[in-house]
């Protein structure tokens, strides 16, 4: 199931800027990981903010919900969820 999620990040101004560091490294290797296994399937950065648009390919909500609350930056995010279905006009097989 594929679910289209847009995070927009709100770092406190007051973090200490090492555990900024490590929080974007941790995220950036979970991140890297789950688009190798599949289950990040885009991520995109929203051009000027501090944000991104991604597409996730999890069993169900309930997937997306416990892969979301692993990421390291999820205590800092904003985070929307649309759920997505199929397009009777897309020409690609893997959009399910
Ligand atoms: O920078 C972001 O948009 C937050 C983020 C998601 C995956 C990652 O590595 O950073």
């Amino acid at each position: 199931m594929l679910f289209h999620v847009r995070m927009t990040v709100k770092l406190p101004t007051d973090m200490p800027a090492e555990q900024v560091t490590r929080l974007k490294a941790d995220e950036k290797e979970l991140a890297q990981r789950l688009q190798g296994e599949g289950t990040w399937r885009h991520l995109w950065r929203i051009a000027g903010l501090y944000a991104n648009v991604s597409v996730f390919d999890v069993a169900d909500a309930q997937a997306l919900h416990d892969t979301l609350m692993q990421l390291p930056l999820y205590p800092c995010m904003e985070i929307e969820v649309m759920a997505l279905c199929r397009h009777p006009s897309s020409i690609h097989d893997d959009d399910r």
